[in-house]
């Protein structure tokens, strides 16, 4: 059985090439669809305005920054970055069937956008930082593409302990590799957990924010500790 080494980069692009087709379909059925929920969470931090340029980095197949765009118009754009190619033909994909809004995508690398400095009035990372192989790098260029007074919205699973962490931990192994084992996917769902146990606690999180030069951090525990949103302004 495949298995998919946390922080090897390569390997991360594979699996998020791989379950493309089925990932929107399992994070409702694996969630309830609350992580809808924990997205509009994130949404609200960034208070996204008409006429504000926003970034996605990690955008997957899209959910967020197609509410972004919403959001910004008239006049806004969102521009969404993601390594693999499938989760940004599904994005694209998707906002085909919204010609009004002003998005566009970027097959990249969250670590080195290539992007100019302070090119962004916002941004969001959500699920994206624990995939990446430096967090504290994937937080000082997100910081570089803010303007100052920017913000910034980290949305992912929280590194908990005690209860929750047993929860999270019962149902990642119980419930949620399982499921994506009647899809053929187990071990990419087995990777959520290991990703996990290496990811930064909120407080790790806040000091590497800090040190990317945030002047405002905070990490918010959501879902009863299961999450966690940094809100970080530039
Ligand atoms: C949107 C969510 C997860 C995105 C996600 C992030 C990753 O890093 C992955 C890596 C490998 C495979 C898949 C993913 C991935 O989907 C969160 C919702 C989906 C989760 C899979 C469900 C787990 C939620 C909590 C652990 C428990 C929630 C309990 C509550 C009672 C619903
Ligand atoms: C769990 S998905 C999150 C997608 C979306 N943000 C969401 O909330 O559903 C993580 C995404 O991060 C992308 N990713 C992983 N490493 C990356 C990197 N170094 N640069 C850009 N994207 C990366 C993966 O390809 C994948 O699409």
């Amino acid at each position: 059985m495949a298995s998919f080494r946390p922080g090897d980069p390569q390997a991360v692009q594979e699996l998020f090439e791989q379950i493309a087709p089925r990932y929107d379909q399992l994070n409702d059925l694996l969630s309830f669809g609350l992580h809808r929920l924990w997205k509009r969470q994130a949404i609200a931090w960034l208070q996204p305005q008409p006429g504000q340029h926003l970034l996605d980095l990690c955008c997957g197949t899209g959910d967020l920054a197609l509410v972004l765009a919403g959001r910004v118009r008239p006049g806004g754009s969102v521009l969404g970055i993601d390594a693999a190619a499938a989760p940004l033909a599904v994005a694209a994909r998707r906002a085909a069937a919204q010609p009004w809004l002003a998005v566009s995508w970027q097959q990249g690398d969250a670590l080195a956008t290539g992007l100019a400095s302070a090119s962004c009035d916002g941004a969001v990372i959500a699920y994206g930082l624990r995939n990446l192989a430096d967090p504290g790098t994937g937080l000082l260029e997100l910081r570089r593409l803010l303007r100052d007074g920017g913000r910034a919205a980290v949305l992912d699973f929280n590194r908990s302990s005690g209860a929750v962490e047993s929860f999270q931990s019962f149902y990642l192994r119980r419930l949620v590799v399982p499921t994506a084992e009647r899809f053929g996917i187990p071990e990419h769902y087995a990777y959520l957990e290991e990703s996990l146990q290496r990811f930064p606690t909120g407080s790790e999180q806040q000091q590497l924010a800090r040190r990317a030069g945030f002047s405002e951090v905070r990490h918010r525990p959501l879902a009863g500790g299961l999450m966690g949103l940094l809100e970080l302004v530039a």
